[in-house]
């Protein structure tokens, strides 16, 4: 998880020309917080993908300001990249669906994957692999947790709802399960081996890669030429989308599995996400802290 970007929260003010949103209304902010609208990402509605995008964190803003993502009480958004938080779905269960939530939702959308009885499989069980989990079994997917120990075996089936589990190092049950899959969504944010995984999925299978990794991952082309596989990538996705996904989660009864905390406790959190030890996001209670308390108790760099 990269801390800190997305907000959810009530608007407290708007600008003369704002028409979408209210005084009062609750609304969160995703990854994104600027783009072009000129591009074709950007008349597609599909903004995330425009190249003159703006983060919500640590990014330059069209004022010539850093962005601080979640970190402050209050911020100034354009209406564009606000989305409506929907009746029915508590405030600190909305922010982690606008980034996991979302990053599942859209290519599992967007590539066609989202008819009842597909098999899908999820690498890495964190953050968004968790929701992947949900909320491919949503869509009435059978799907197979595949992880790099037996360790959140119990997680994944019991508490998660998967309906198989595989170890990734587990060479047997790897063979067994080959050309069983219609999609991979990838969520190690580390270098893996693309083989095992090519393996698994069936004729026109799909592996999406959403794990940012900073070195080349490698196959031999027959990975993917006899069974026509494709490897792709999808990032995050729209405000449109994300109004969609936080819906779908309402009318489905999807929640996210969350730490609430202060930020009080923001340090000990990031060093617990260095840890891995959090199942699955930490959401911080910004307006329930006393952030001057919580920045007098910080270490001075
Ligand atoms: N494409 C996009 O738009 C987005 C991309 N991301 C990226 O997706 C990736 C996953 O994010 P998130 O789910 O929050 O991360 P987490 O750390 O919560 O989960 C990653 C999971 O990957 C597995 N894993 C396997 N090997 C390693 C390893 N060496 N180190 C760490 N994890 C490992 C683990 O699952 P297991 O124990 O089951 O093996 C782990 O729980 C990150 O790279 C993140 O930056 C996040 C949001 C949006
Ligand atoms: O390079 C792409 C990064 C995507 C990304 C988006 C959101 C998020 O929480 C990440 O960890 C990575």
């Amino acid at each position: 998880m990269v801390p800190g970007h997305e907000v959810v929260g009530e608007v407290v003010e708007v600008g003369p020309e704002v028409t979408k949103h209210s005084v009062g209304d609750v609304v969160g902010v995703g990854v994104i917080v600027g783009c072009c609208r000129e591009c074709r990402p950007c008349k597609a509605n599909i903004e995330q993908y425009c190249n003159k995008r703006i983060w919500s964190y640590n990014d330059v803003y069209t004022d010539g300001r850093p962005t601080q993502g979640g970190f402050a009480s209050t911020m100034v958004v354009d209406q564009k990249f606000v989305v409506k938080i929907p009746a029915g779905l508590a405030p600190e269960q909305a922010a982690p669906l606008l980034c996991a939530g979302v990053t599942v939702y859209s290519p599992l959308k967007h590539f066609g994957l989202t008819a009842p009885g597909l098999r899908g499989g999820i690498l890495g069980l964190g953050g968004v692999g968790h929701m992947g989990v949900k909320v491919a079994k949503a869509m009435g997917h059978h799907v197979t947790v595949i992880s790099s120990s037996s360790k959140k075996r119990a997680e994944a089936m019991d508490h998660l709802g998967a309906d198989a589990y595989l170890v990734s190092s587990d060479a047997d049950a790897m063979a067994a399960a080959a050309d069983s899959l219609d999609y991979i969504i990838d969520t190690v944010p580390v270098h893996h081996p693309m083989e095992p995984y090519l393996a698994l999925l069936k004729l026109d299978g799909k592996h999406v890669l959403l794990g940012v990794i900073g070195e080349p991952l490698s196959f031999v082309s027959p990975m993917v030429m006899l069974g026509r596989k494709s490897i792709t990538g999808s990032f995050i996705g729209s405000v449109d989308e994300a109004e969609e996904v936080l819906k779908f989660c309402v009318d489905k009864g999807l929640t996210s599995q969350i730490e609430v905390v202060k930020m009080g406790y923001v340090n000990e959190a990031l060093e617990r996400l260095e840890r891995n030890d959090v199942r699955y996001r930490f959401v911080v209670d910004v307006a329930g802290s006393n952030i001057e308390e919580a920045a007098a108790e910080a270490p001075s760099n």
